[in-house]
């Protein structure tokens, strides 16, 4: 059956590199075909309508059709999986908290598009920053939309950590699993190697160096976003399209026997994060369902940061609340 995209800020440099790749069957499978919906602001309706000719132009054999719209209502009308990546971008010297007011208006709507017209299916990514709270923001305006179908990325926090941790002990990428981001998308993110293994041993282990772990490993991790943005001069496209990419595909697919993913899902309260924050978690899926990771003990350094980094999507909580977007 065919199954409903919609890609928000589909003229976005996330959406160039995601829509040729969800088009091609990497999204959803090679058997599943494909109808897009591109939603994007008036002023770049133009530009998204030239990403949809090139698209076209593939000659994509699971990609049934393309809608490029400004009304969120039609964009979300019966979609199945909605990739709310339309957002402003941080851009150089500005900090996440000032995207929060910001981006808090796009996000109130679009929840409530979903919330209207999605298919009873619908599966939500928010990639757009700050992702979290945006996906709080939406989530709060889908009360029909079960809590558990509005997700954000922290997936390529979590790629980023298997590829320092594997350069560092000289694994390959495949033989690093049980990576974990807890936490925010944002520089108190708290990727956790006490769970990971390495070719099958302990990583924290494996690596024997707290030191590295902490002024190396974290910062780069949690700062790599960044990085990025100063050496490209603007943030991270293709690898972000990417771990969006895996994230749906893992939901709906699952992760493999023996490994785990990162999501940051609506909390239940487990590892003392309150409930309903949308925080990172280890989650396995399975039949097209996450769950979170339970029983892992957690130690004092991980503590620590954990509650940092929720500390902080409380404040932000606390601050969508205050302009009246929750
Ligand atoms: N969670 C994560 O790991 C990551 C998140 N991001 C975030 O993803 C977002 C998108 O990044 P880029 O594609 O690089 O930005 P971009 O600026 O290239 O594209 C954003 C697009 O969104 C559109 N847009 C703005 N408001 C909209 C609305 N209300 N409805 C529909 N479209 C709208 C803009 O017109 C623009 O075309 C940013 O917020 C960025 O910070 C980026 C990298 C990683
Ligand atoms: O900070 C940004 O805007 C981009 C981002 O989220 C990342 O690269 O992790």
């Amino acid at each position: 059956m065919t199954v409903n995209v919609t890609v928000t800020g589909a003229a976005g440099q996330i959406g160039y590199a995601l829509l040729f790749r969800i088009a091609s069957g990497q999204l959803l499978g090679p058997d599943t075909p494909v109808r897009l919906r591109l939603l994007e602001i008036p002023a770049a309706v133009k530009a998204a309508e030239g990403t949809a000719m090139e698209l076209d132009d593939s000659a994509f054999p699971l990609l049934e059709g393309i809608d490029v719209t400004d009304d969120a209502k039609h964009a979300f009308d019966g979609t199945n999986v909605a990739l709310l990546v339309g957002a402003r971008p941080r851009t150089k010297g500005m900090e996440r908290g000032d995207l929060l007011e910001a981006n808090g208006g796009i996000f109130k709507p679009q929840g409530e598009a979903i919330n209207s017209g999605a298919a009873s299916d619908v599966r939500v990514l928010v990639v757009g920053n700050p992702a979290n709270t945006n996906a709080l923001i939406a989530r709060s305006h889908a009360p029909d939309v079960p809590a558990e179908r509005f997700t954000a990325m922290t997936r390529l926090d979590h790629n980023r950590a298997i590829a320092q941790l594997s350069k560092r002990l000289d694994a390959a990428v495949a033989d690093v699993k049980k990576m974990t981001i807890w936490g925010n998308h944002s520089a108190t993110q708290y990727p956790d190697v006490f769970h990971a293994e390495v070719r099958g041993q302990n990583a924290a282990q494996a690596l024997n160096d707290a030191e590295w772990l902490r002024d190396t490993f974290i910062p780069t991790v949690a700062k790599r976003g960044a990085a990025i943005i100063e050496a490209r001069g603007a943030s991270s496209a293709a690898s972000a399209a990417s771990a969006a990419i895996d994230h749906v595909h893992t939901w709906i697919h699952g992760t493999p026997e023996g490994d785990w993913t990162s999501m940051a899902v609506v909390s239940d309260g487990s590892y003392g994060v309150p409930e309903g924050l949308v925080s990172s978690f280890p989650v396995v899926c399975k039949d097209g369902k996450w769950e979170i990771v339970q029983g892992l003990d957690i130690n004092q350094f991980s503590r620590e940061r954990i509650d940092a980094s929720v500390r902080e999507l409380e404040e932000e909580r606390d601050a969508v609340r205050e302009l009246g977007l929750i």
